[in-house]
């Protein structure tokens, strides 16, 4: 895929759950739900993305675990990369400062969720772990 957008996000994991995030009406894919995280900016690595991101959009501070399969998809109007990594919740109290809601769930429920399409690859192989 050509010229894909990199967009770094967080599984995160608090009391052996998993930590997921619905976006707002507002946002592209309303409603839609994901994992907290964002596009990579220039002159920072994934890692650094990724944790900026979710002290931005969530105000705690995770440990990365484990890189996971990167997930290509192209919307109409933009083709990402999505690139997840496996967290730990450290500290910080939960603050959301863009999304709807957050939801704790265990694996299995995660599937039953409305999720963004870029997810789907990552929500499976997360089954799998
Ligand atoms: N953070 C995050 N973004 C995702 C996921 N799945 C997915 O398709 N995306 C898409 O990847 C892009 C993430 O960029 P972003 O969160 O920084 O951007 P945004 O579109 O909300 O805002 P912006 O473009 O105005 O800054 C969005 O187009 C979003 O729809 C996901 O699990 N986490």
């Amino acid at each position: 895929m050509k010229n894909a957008i990199k967009v770094a996000c967080a599984i995160i994991v608090i009391d052996h759950k998993f930590l997921v995030v619905q976006r707002n009406e507002n946002m592209n894919l309303p409603l839609k739900w994901e994992f907290p995280g964002g596009k990579i900016e220039q002159n920072e690595t994934d890692e650094q993305c990724v944790l900026r991101e979710i002290e931005e959009e969530l105000n705690i501070e995770v440990t990365l675990v484990k890189r996971l399969t990167s997930s290509f998809f192209e919307y109409p109007n933009i083709a990402i990369e999505l690139i997840p990594f496996l967290a730990n919740y450290e500290k910080g109290e939960i603050k959301l400062k863009e999304h709807k809601q957050y939801i704790l769930l265990n694996k299995k429920e995660l599937i039953r969720l409305d999720w963004a399409d870029a997810d789907l690859p990552i929500v499976k192989e997360l089954q799998e772990l």
